[in-house]
């Protein structure tokens, strides 16, 4: 009897990549490139978006397919961020961009949470994995600021200070793990429309000072979600608010729920909310879903790990 052969699956390679929270998000004034310089303390929560790289056949190029919540509004061609990302990696080290990408999101989109962002995060190190093109991180996250200002971070993880854009990002000290609260909207808010937003708001930004956030790092070092809770920054929440009024009430529905802290996540419109352990994050869950305030709600710890390969298919020998 002659043996069946199966074919070979071609090499593949699964990364995965964390959205992140702004923990403190300080602005100064637009500057003459068209970004803001910050001091901001992010920090990565365990809700993922998955990439996985597929080699194509030569001259294929690049393709894309989305699947998970809300993959009906992000976009499939060559302005995906995914997409972006496996192209700059070609064009860096001179490799053909033949590849199949498939991102699963599970992150909200346009939140302020940063999901297109992990998705650039995951094609770098899907793609450098696949092409074998050994790049190393420091060079990818030079590669990865090209892309966009969170990208850096989303290949870090953990929790970090990120200044300049947000792309120069320093490691911060943790302890243990904090429970988090997210209220999503179908409707996400543009960073752009939030940041201009924000210049119409505040004249004379002063340069933001990352030392304004002691007494937060020292909640950070001690992993007292107490004093973290009642530290947590977000200079952009007033722009974020003056476009979607409607979060007020997000807000003041997470305090009646006993919320250590709540904040607009970023540049919105998710809403954060800091609980004291995963029963009472459940609980605060439970009071926006009842209110009716949010159109999903997620709950995540964090500090959550950087990029990195869940699984590789390697070639056939
Ligand atoms: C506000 C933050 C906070 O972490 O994230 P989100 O809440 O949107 O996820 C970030 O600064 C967003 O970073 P990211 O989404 O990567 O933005 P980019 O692609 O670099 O820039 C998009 C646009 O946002 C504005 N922008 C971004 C970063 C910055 N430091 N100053 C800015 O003014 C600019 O108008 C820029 O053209
Ligand atoms: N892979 C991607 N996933 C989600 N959105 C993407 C992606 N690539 C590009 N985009 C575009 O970027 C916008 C913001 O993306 P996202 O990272 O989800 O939000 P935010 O910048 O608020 O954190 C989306 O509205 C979408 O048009």
């Amino acid at each position: 009897m002659t043996p069946y052969l199966a074919a070979a699956p071609p090499p593949a390679v699964r990364v995965r990549a964390p959205g992140k929270v702004n923990l403190s998000l300080r602005v100064g004034a637009l500057q003459d490139d068209g970004y803001h310089p910050l001091a901001t303390i992010f920090q990565a929560v365990a809700l993922y978006e998955e990439v996985t790289a597929t080699q194509a056949p030569q001259g294929a190029g690049i393709s894309l397919t989305v699947s998970g919540p809300q993959s009906d509004v992000v976009p499939l061609d060559e302005t995906n961020l995914a997409w972006r990302a496996a192209d700059l990696l070609a064009r860096h080290t001179g490799v053909a961009a033949d590849v199949a990408l498939h991102v699963t999101k599970g992150v909200p989109v346009a939140g302020g949470m940063a999901g297109g962002s992990a998705d650039a995060a995951a094609a770098l190190v899907a793609c450098d994995a696949l092409w074998e093109t050994g790049v190393p991180r420091s060079e990818l996250a030079l590669i990865a600021a090209e892309l966009g200002s969170d990208v850096p971070f989303s290949l870090l993880g953990h929790t970090a200070v990120g200044t300049g854009r947000g792309q120069i990002l320093t490691p911060a000290m943790t302890r243990g793990e904090f429970h988090w609260v997210f209220a999503a909207q179908a409707e996400g808010l543009s960073t752009p429309r939030v940041f201009a937003a924000y210049d119409g708001l505040v004249t004379d930004a002063p340069m933001p000072d990352p030392a304004s956030d002691a007494a937060l790092m020292s909640a950070l070092r001690a992993g007292d979600p107490v004093a973290l809770g009642r530290t947590l920054h977000n200079d952009l929440q007033e722009a974020a608010l003056s476009l979607r009024p409607s979060l007020r009430e997000v807000l003041g529905v997470a305090n009646e729920a006993g919320a250590l802290g709540a904040i607009v996540s970023g540049s919105g419109p998710t809403v954060a909310a800091l609980a004291r352990s995963r029963q009472h994050a459940l609980a605060v869950a439970a009071t926006w879903t009842a209110r009716g305030v949010a159109d999903s709600v997620w709950c995540a710890t964090a500090p959550a790990q950087g990029a990195r390969v869940l699984t590789a298919v390697a070639p056939a020998k």
